[in-house]
């Protein structure tokens, strides 16, 4: 151990690069520390975003894809484009379990219900994928297919929810089967915090038809004054006045979010109530739910990475993150293994009670930044990981000036952990996960708004060398999957052998 060079990896979350102007918060913020780092020679722009890190060409970069990238060190095929291969090769249509769940609803007349986010932001689902499955549904005879409408404002901007649920709408239409029965904003829906009270107000929406009766889909969204995230369980009825959705006995569930984290909550919920009234569940891609959800399609393996190679070397590390990127620099970061390895540590830093970020940018980043400073003065720890979060969530919210103040506490953040570096002899390797506090403008849809969502823009990687030590610029283009193949060059270890990425320092 010894030989080992101890360092700390600090991921920047949502940390993007586009040139400065209109809407790049990142830019505007007074950010003294990490503008002098760009400016060293060891600062290179890594690729975040499309087949670069094994999304489709041209899709946005998320936190998931990002960690699972910067951890296994190659490009990883994600879920969404696992997906779209099977709709593309037409075996999705062919797959058996779906197959003998809709010939069951054609021959009881019983419904299937499809629950999903209504958008085409790409980070938990695409809109298009529910195309698919209603044409599927209705090449299967179902009677009655069910549409169970996330509203969305946060993957895409805001106020496009009328647009998106005109398209599900759309897709109906074409397929000649299929109604959108209750519209629900994401932050009842897919809440991930464990808040169950706003899971239940969307699972009795669609359990019971409990919400704001609405003769029209798009009537719902005027309950929200907090945009389309937080648009009110609503409840389409039909022309008796009674709601189109409840999910009776002996229906079809089927999620249609390609991303586990925020749709499990949901999913377990209904599991709970659903399963033993003979109601079948089924999800498009792997969950990480408690339930036993059979997914229609299956996970790329991303093990191999980072995590596995300091387990064989026998190097301690320290995880850090607040609550909302805790399991990115664990799960994720460990190519999605759920035991974390003996030699690792895990800190989780959760808030006390639930934030505004648009008033409180700062998040818990001080105790993050204490966390990650005593465990850098400790002897036995070669590696500290730590995610700061800031940058991401609070873009999140569309909110420029809370943005830059969120960028600005990133600052001093990585400020104080560098002198700690300093002092204790260590390298600090920062990275972006992907792109999004450098634009928070979008000109998509009717005209300029404000955009929270996430980018295709490259992300920063500086390396900042131990003390006495040079990093000379690197060549080439360098990606997230060249960031495990770093962090083991610096440490003095060499790449594990399923790592394409190369060390850039
Ligand atoms: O779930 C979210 O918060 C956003 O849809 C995506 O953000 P993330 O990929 O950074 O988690
Ligand atoms: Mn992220
Ligand atoms: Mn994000």
């Amino acid at each position: 151990m010894s030989a080992v060079r101890p360092g700390i990896l600090l991921v920047l979350d949502g940390w993007g690069h586009a040139e400065p102007g209109e809407g790049n918060a990142l830019a505007a913020a007074d950010t003294p520390c990490l503008d002098r780092l760009l400016a060293t020679p060891a600062a290179v722009l890594a690729e975040a975003s499309g087949s670069a890190v094994g999304l489709l060409p041209g899709t946005v970069g998320n936190s998931e894809i990002g960690h699972i990238v910067i951890g296994a060190g190659r490009p990883v095929p994600y879920d969404s484009v696992l997906v779209e291969e099977r709709i593309n090769d037409g075996t999705l249509r062919s797959h058996e379990t779906l197959g003998a769940a809709l010939t069951g609803l054609a021959a009881t007349g019983g419904s299937l219900h499809l629950i999903g986010l209504a958008s085409d932001g790409m980070i938990h689902a695409n809109v298009h994928h529910l195309r698919e499955l209603l044409r599927i549904a209705a090449l299967f005879a179902v009677p009655e297919v069910r549409i169970h409408a996330i509203t969305d404002g946060r993957d895409v901007a805001d106020g496009t929810a009328a647009h998106h649920l005109a398209t599900v709408e759309g897709y109906a239409a074409e397929a000649g089967v299929g109604s959108i029965a209750t519209v629900i904003g994401r932050g009842y829906a897919l809440d991930k915090s464990g808040d169950l009270e706003l899971t239940e107000r969307a699972a009795r929406a669609i359990t019971d038809g409990a919400g704001h009766p609405v003769g029209k889909p798009e009537e719902a969204l005027a309950t929200s004054g907090r945009g389309d995230e937080w648009v009110e369980p609503g409840v389409v009825t039909g022309g008796d006045g009674q709601p189109l959705g409840p999910v009776r006995d002996g229906d079809v569930v089927l999620f249609t979010n390609f991303r586990s984290d925020r749709i499990q909550q949901l999913a377990d919920r209904l599991y709970g109530e659903l399963a033993g009234r003979g109601v079948t569940f089924l999800s498009l891609a792997q969950y990480d739910t408690e339930a036993p959800i059979p997914a229609l399609v299956h996970r790329a393996d991303a093990g191999g990475g980072l995590a596995d190679r300091l387990a064989e070397c026998g190097v301690r590390s320290v995880r850090i993150a607040e609550a909302e990127k805790f399991e990115h620099v664990t799960y994720y970061l460990n190519g999605r293994k759920a035991d974390p390895a003996p030699l690792e540590e895990h800190i989780r830093i959760s808030a006390d009670a639930p934030p505004d970020y648009r008033t409180a940018p700062e998040m818990s980043i001080g105790r993050v930044t204490e966390a990650v400073g005593s465990a850098a003065r400790r002897d036995d720890v070669p590696l500290v990981v730590a995610n700061l979060a800031n940058i991401d969530v609070v873009g999140h919210t569309g909110d420029h000036a809370a943005t830059v103040r969120a960028a600005e506490h990133t600052d001093r953040a990585v400020e104080a952990l560098c002198r700690v570096a300093g002092e204790t002899g260590r390298w600090v390797l920062l990275v972006g996960d992907h792109g999004n506090a450098e634009k928070m403008l979008t000109d998509a849809g009717e005209g300029r708004r404000p955009y929270g969502g996430h980018t295709t823009n490259p992300v920063p990687a500086v390396l900042v060398p131990a003390q006495g030590r040079q990093a000379v610029r690197p060549t080439g283009t360098a990606t997230l999957a060249d960031i495990a193949p770093s962090v083991l060059s610096l440490l003095g270890l060499g790449p594990a052998p399923a790592m394409t990425g190369r060390a850039l320092w």
